[in-house]
């Protein structure tokens, strides 16, 4: 594995902000890191990036554990932006891109290539504080991948950014996946996560609850839904054994079952009632999986 966590644990005082995790990330994968606020999230990037050290437990990035040495190869969209408001856009990126140790030519061919990516050239000779707050997002996920890491941790990187930029984002990070690198993010949104990540985590109160590929958290998930469309009165199938609630819809209703054979029920007992336009045994969302687990006052 790539990245790896072995057990590490991270109290401030006497409160434990990350308890025992472990996680291994492939090298070119697209990793999911979830939880509620306060679950540990930024405290567990600031320790892969050795920001902060870990009360116990090992971490290492290709076997090493990431230094200054190895600051080259990682990017690092820190959860509080924190680009300098009075520096301009070109000035800044290429200072922090030289950091990094790239030379200036290729630093500004780079970052030619991702102002326009982001359809934001004209705002080479801006300073920051010009920006609105979602293109100074954008400058500063530019400014994470400037130097083209071989790891990339992204804390909340959609947070702020318009529906056309969230997807000019999830483009991009896929395309940087595509060319090689290494994609830890986190989100508090289920849908971007289940749209990108072939591998996730979700941490509640520092302890990991869910980890996996989201194929196998989906599968091992206690929770599935049967979808019904139909003109006709299903009232009575909400009283069928197993049937743990109803949602209705505008074309017929949603059923969570307690085990498959209940499907079954319900289709029989549908089409008694009469003809049915669809019916679907449908997998629960990441969001009604990640309610499970970490509890509805955080939904
Ligand atoms: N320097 C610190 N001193 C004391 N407590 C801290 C410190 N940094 C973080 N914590 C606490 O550790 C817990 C985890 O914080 P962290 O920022 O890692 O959560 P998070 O999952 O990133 O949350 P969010 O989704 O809100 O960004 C929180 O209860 C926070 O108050």
């Amino acid at each position: 594995m790539t990245l790896l966590l072995e057990n590490v644990t991270k109290r401030f005082g006497d409160f434990t902000a990350v308890d025992d995790l472990s996680l291994s990330v492939g090298e070119g994968t697209m990793y999911g890191f979830l939880g509620a606020n306060g679950a540990g999230k930024t405290t567990t990037f600031r320790m892969i990036l050795g920001l902060l050290n870990a009360n116990e437990g090992h971490i290492s990035w290709k076997g090493k554990r990431i230094s200054y040495a190895t600051s080259s190869e990682i990017g690092y969209l820190p959860e509080e932006r924190g680009l300098y408001p009075k520096m301009k856009v070109e000035d800044q990126l290429i200072f922090l891109a030289q950091l990094r140790g790239m030379n200036k030519a290729d630093a500004k061919k780079e970052l030619k290539h991702w102002l326009e990516r982001f359809e934001v050239p004209h705002y080479i000779h801006k300073r920051v504080e010009e920006l609105s707050k979602g293109n100074q997002q954008k400058i500063q996920v530019i400014a994470s991948l400037l130097h083209r890491p071989q790891l990339l941790i992204l804390d909340e990187p959609f947070s702020g950014l318009d529906p056309v930029n969230v997807e000019m984002l999830k483009s991009a990070i896929l395309d940087f996946r595509n060319e090689g690198a290494t994609i830890i993010f986190s989100s508090h949104r289920m849908d971007h996560v289940e749209e990108l990540c072939e591998q996730l985590s979700i941490v509640h109160k520092g302890k990991q609850v869910v980890q996996g590929s989201l194929r196998d958290v989906k599968r091992s998930s206690s929770k599935q839904y049967v979808r019904i469309h139909s003109d006709h009165d299903l009232k009575q199938l909400a009283s069928i054994q197993g049937v743990a609630s109803v949602h209705q819809t505008v074309e017929g209703a949603v059923y969570q079952i307690e085990a498959e054979q209940v499907a079954h029920e319900l289709l029989t007992a549908a089409l008694k009632s009469g003809s049915i336009r669809h019916f679907e045994i449908e997998e629960p969302s990441l969001q009604d999986i990640f309610i499970e687990k970490v509890g509805k006052e955080h939904a």
